[in-house]
């Protein structure tokens, strides 16, 4: 008989965004992104992080000041690298499932993008005016969005 505690599809790829996430310099909210495909081939990963040549080390992380010394005008969002780092042709009716609930900007570049769904593991700034701008765009555009249903699973990675 076959293994029963095999990882379903969504625990998988909610698993590898997670594990992107770690990745991630952000001393808040590390954010982590798995773009797949309609037949559940995996076509880009993403976290947030400063662009390439902006250190990690020398732009600053802090949520609150002059904007100019937050990480808010510089940090690339886990779904925009997602994007980005995407190095083929053609992610329509893809999905996506990401640890936060995208913002305005990543759900305009995934709607662009032909992204059909959005599964996500927390929506902790549902209050805020971009994250309600976001729902609303993609409502209309048609894009579905579910939240990640967790199992309790605990994955240990000896590295
Ligand atoms: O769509 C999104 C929205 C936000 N992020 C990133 C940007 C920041 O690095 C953090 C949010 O930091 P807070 O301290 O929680 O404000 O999340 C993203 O990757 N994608
Ligand atoms: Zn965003």
């Amino acid at each position: 008989m076959k293994k029963q505690n095999y990882l379903k599809w969504d625990e998988y790829f909610m698993g590898i965004a997670l594990l992107s996430a770690e990745r991630s310099k952000d001393p808040n909210t590390s954010v982590g992104a798995c773009i797949v495909s309609e037949d559940n081939k995996i076509l880009s990963l993403g976290y947030n992080g400063m662009p390439i040549g902006c250190s990690d080390d020398e732009y600053p992380w802090e949520r609150e000041g002059d904007p100019l010394d937050t990480k808010y005008l510089y940090v690339c969002h886990a779904e925009m690298n997602a994007i980005l780092n995407y190095t083929g042709t053609n992610m329509r009716n893809s999905k996506v499932y990401v640890t936060l609930f995208p913002c305005n900007e990543c759900s305009k570049a995934l709607i662009q993008k032909g992204i059909k769904e959005i599964i996500y593991m927390e929506d902790k700034y549902a209050d805020q005016d971009s994250v309600k701008a976001s729902k609303r765009m993609l409502d209309s555009a048609g894009v579905k969005y579910r939240m990640y249903q967790p199992i309790h699973k605990t994955i240990t990675l000896s590295l």
